[in-house]
């Protein structure tokens, strides 16, 4: 990890010893999205005394800048003790929390997947429960928490990224007449199939030939170069859990797998298959979403549970996995997602991008807490 900070004066003892005691205080703060203190996590603690102030950093895993608040509070009260008497009384505290992406990438991965830190899909069992709209939605909500994300449309049945993010009818750029350049829209590295087609492509290349295609937009897209890298490669997957699935899961190599269902026991039943299919493969299911939970009537505010309730957690608990949020089934999600402007970006301070940000950050911090263990301890740097 780098270093946020440098020592710029010889401390006194008196003071470096406030700034241990300070330190220790910080590692025992409970990080909000995986519940657990900082000092079980392979988090990063640096903290420092210069020209009359401290200083407090804190680098975790995954990306949260929608936290970087409650950290700011958690934080200042944590050093309040410290800051009544002794050397560094009255000082002022400068704090800073920063991301250190870990990458869960395979050394045989294709050339042009080897820039990608994280590959997630985000999967269903059943056609219809909004698993293209929250793995746009997620990409964005991840990239507007700090993190540098890329999008891959799988659904060779019916690409709806290009709609979703309002990037019909574009085409991407061909580099060295054998890679595509992928298309950016807010913010995000998007590819599709959809960016391939026309209103004249046969049926037949929706079906078979089309996951000849997807393979090929899945290693023949620039998604890295020589300057960046994607933190995290989201994989709007094909509906159901055939052997176009099943291919990708392992060519892949994936970091781990969302998947999306609805409440309702059909949904359900093929969400559980998803999970198992992710196991067969040894893809870590990183939590369930559940799309559409309660109804809220735009009329009389009354809220309902159209499809059920609780199946998700449910699933969850079976599975050992998590729920990693519940989204309602609101008219504004389907408008901003046929809009081409996602609810994320549309509305990003409202409660449906907060959903969407607070989902995201618990997928990050599944893969965190899956790549560095959970009893890993923290580093801490005193300068
Ligand atoms: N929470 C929600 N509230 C309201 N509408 C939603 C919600 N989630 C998705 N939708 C709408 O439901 C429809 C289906 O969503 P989406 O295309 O994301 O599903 P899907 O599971 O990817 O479908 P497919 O299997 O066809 O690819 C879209 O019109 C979308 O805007």
């Amino acid at each position: 990890m780098s270093d946020h900070y440098h020592d710029h004066e010889e401390l006194s003892q008196e003071v470096q010893a406030d700034l241990e005691r300070l330190a220790e205080c910080l590692g025992q703060l409970h990080d909000p999205v995986s519940g657990l203190a900082l000092d079980k996590l392979d988090a990063k603690i640096e903290v420092g005394f210069e020209a009359g102030g401290v200083f407090a950093g804190i680098t975790l895993g995954y990306p949260c800048a929608g936290e970087e608040a409650g950290w700011r509070e958690r934080v200042l009260t944590a050093c309040e003790p410290l800051l009544k008497g002794g050397p560094l009384a009255g000082s002022g505290v400068q704090f800073e929390l920063f991301s250190d992406i870990p990458a869960n990438s395979v050394a045989n991965a294709p050339e042009s997947l080897r820039g990608v830190k994280n590959i997630v899909a985000v999967a269903s069992g059943k056609g219809g429960v909004g698993k293209s709209t929250t793995a746009v939605n997620l990409a964005l909500a991840l990239m507007t928490e700090g993190a540098r994300v890329g999008l891959l449309d799988a659904d060779i049945y019916g690409p709806s990224l290009p709609t979703m993010l309002g990037t019909e009818g574009v085409r991407p750029q061909v580099k060295e007449q054998k890679c595509f350049v992928p298309v950016t829209v807010h913010g995000i590295e998007t590819m599709s199939l959809g960016y391939l087609m026309t209103e004249d492509t046969p049926a037949v290349w929706r079906g078979p030939m089309a996951s000849g295609a997807l393979n090929q937009i899945l290693t023949q897209t620039l998604w890295c170069n020589a300057k960046s890298e994607l933190d995290y490669l989201i994989v709007d997957m094909p509906p159901g859990t055939g052997d176009i699935q099943l291919t990708l899961a392992q060519k892949t190599t994936m970091a781990g797998a969302v998947i999306v269902t609805t409440p309702q026991d059909l949904a359900l039943k093929d969400a559980i298959k998803g999970v198992e299919m992710f196991r067969k493969v040894s893809v870590p299911v990183l939590g369930i979403v559940e799309n559409m939970a309660l109804h809220t009537c735009s009329k009389c505010g009354h809220s309902e549970p159209v499809f059920g309730t609780g199946g998700g957690a449910r699933i969850a608990e079976q599975y050992s996995t998590h729920l990693l949020g519940a989204l309602p089934l609101a008219q504004k999600i389907r408008e901003d997602a046929d809009s081409g402007c996602p609810s994320v970006i549309a509305d990003p301070e409202g409660e449906i991008a907060a959903f969407y940000r607070q989902i995201a950050r618990r997928m990050a911090a599944g893969i965190w807490l899956n790549s560095s263990g959970d009893e890993a301890l923290p580093e801490i740097e005193i300068s």
